[in-house]
């Protein structure tokens, strides 16, 4: 049996690429899914009988594609708990800090920059070889900012991004501020945190399209080779479990996880330059504290802890609505050459500082759970699009359907890519081309 199209990948991209094709009315596609559950870098995790979100969470109003489709599922969502004082850990001592606008100047800069990078070509832009050769953190040494400035957008951009603004190219994250709405989108100063979270946690997004798809997702069949992906005649996408066929496969990963797989023949230099391109290895770690009750609330408190350098780089309050505890997250930054730490040290500096901002009762948990995506096979760490020449000298490749390959994945979404929100768009884009491809095929030849 040959499909009509093979999904690589149960993301929340492939998983809405695989829902678009069912209702279009194809019938004949199958999902191939490495791990034994669907979400990729979206988890459902349980602490203290809590539903958290162990991979992404945050969805804000401007993101109207996940908006949509959490619409369309009847999934609900709740707002992020920002009443409050928020702190920052400096010199190891807890201060109350308010949240400093964003530099006028840096901004204003910064859009005008934008508005000269498309999102369909940032390789384009007239400048591009000069942000390309350019650092983030070289760019704000030549701005005159002040100290307070520098401060508030590196901890904003460090955490937006995953990566120290030395690692961070100049043109990609141009690239990034066009995609997300300019300077303000990705990583403003104090814009804070997105606004909603999922209730039921991100991965009901998945699972909800999973079940309704049925046995039309194949779970623990990690995608080991692609051969003839450039025809005649069907692909072969070959699992430990056995090989498929199929007429079209959508690659609902990004290019760091498809550089993975092995292919007959060789990919063309172009596109094996962005996989080796892209730098998969920086690391983030997601903790949840779980509290009889949110004391901080009463103490006036946001949950918001900032903490430059830190063991974590920021807390918050994302207690779920329905319990009575109290739920604090923290993302953790890591370089990539950090050792591994253990649960116990994390959990007792994690407390430690929770106790400085808001008081004893913080060394007191009932659970802490940690999820660290640089251990995971089918993620290794947080794909970044920063290193230099990704798109000046490979970005035509990003998009480019090969042969019988379509590549989708938030990375490939000209908005909001590397969020869920470019996710789902990936998703409908990917479906999208392989039903056109399909059709195209139906037309007999002059
Ligand atoms: C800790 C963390 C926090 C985040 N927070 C947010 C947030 O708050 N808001 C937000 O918008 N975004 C956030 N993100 C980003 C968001 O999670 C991603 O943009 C989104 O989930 C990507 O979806 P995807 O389907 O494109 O890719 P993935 O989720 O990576 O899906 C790829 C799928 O392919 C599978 N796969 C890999 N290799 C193979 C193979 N060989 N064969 C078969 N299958 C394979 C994987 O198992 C996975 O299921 C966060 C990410 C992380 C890691």
């Amino acid at each position: 049996m040959v499909y009509d199209v093979v999904v690589v990948g149960g993301g929340v991209s492939g998983m809405n690429a695989a829902r678009d094709l069912k209702r279009s009315g194809l019938d004949n596609f199958l999902v191939l899914e490495a791990r034994d559950r669907v979400g990729g870098r979206t988890l459902i995790q349980h602490a203290d009988g809590v539903i958290v979100d162990g991979g992404a969470t945050w969805v804000n109003p401007n993101q109207t594609a996940i908006l949509d489709l959490l619409h369309e599922l009847g999934i609900e969502r709740f707002e992020q708990y920002a009443t409050g004082d928020s702190f920052a850990i400096l010199g190891g001592e807890a201060q109350k800090v308010k949240p400093a606008a964003p530099n006028p100047h840096l901004a204003d800069t910064m859009d005008a920059m934008v508005a000269t990078v498309s999102a369909e070509a940032p390789w384009e832009a007239p400048n591009a070889k000069e942000w390309n050769g350019m650092t983030f953190q070289q760019f704000l040494d030549t701005q005159d900012l002040d100290q307070a400035t520098l401060m508030t957008t590196k901890i904003a951009f460090e955490i937006a991004s995953c990566a120290p603004l030395s690692e961070i190219t100049l043109l990609n994250l141009l690239f990034a501020m066009r995609a997300t709405g300019g300077f303000a989108g990705i990583g403003a100063p104090a814009s804070g945190l997105p606004q909603y979270h999922i209730v039921g946690g991100m991965a009901s997004i998945s699972n909800r399209i999973a079940a309704d798809l049925g046995d039309k997702v194949r779970l623990s069949s990690p995608v080991t080779k692609i051969s003839n992906w450039d025809g005649p005649g069907p692909v072969r996408i070959e699992t430990p479990n056995g090989t498929v066929e199929a007429r079209k496969v959508i690659m609902a990963m990004g290019g760091s996880l498809a550089s993975q797989i092995a292919y007959e023949p060789e990919l063309p230099a172009m596109r094996k330059g962005l996989h080796d391109t892209i730098d998969r290895n920086h690391c983030l770690i997601k903790t949840h504290t779980v509290y009889e009750r949110p004391f901080w609330r009463d103490r006036g408190a946001s949950g918001q802890i900032i903490w430059p350098d830190g063991l974590f780089n920021i807390s918050a309050d994302v207690t779920p609505p329905g319990t009575d505890k109290g739920v604090l997250v923290t993302l953790v930054r890591s370089p990539r050459d950090e050792a591994p730490m253990s649960l116990e040290d994390r959990k007792a500096g994690t407390i430690e500082a929770f106790a400085k901002a808001f008081g004893e009762e913080a060394l007191h948990p009932t659970d802490f759970v940690m999820q660290d995506w640089l251990q995971e096979e089918y993620t290794k760490g947080v794909e970044d699009l920063w290193s230099p020449g990704l798109y000046l000298d490979y970005g035509p490749a990003l998009r480019a359907p090969l042969g019988n390959i379509i590549w989708g994945g938030t990375e490939t979404s000209l908005f909001w890519c590397g969020f869920i929100d470019g996710a789902v768009r990936g998703g409908h884009q990917a479906a999208l081309t392989a039903l056109a491809s399909l059709a195209e095929e139906l037309v007999p030849a002059s």
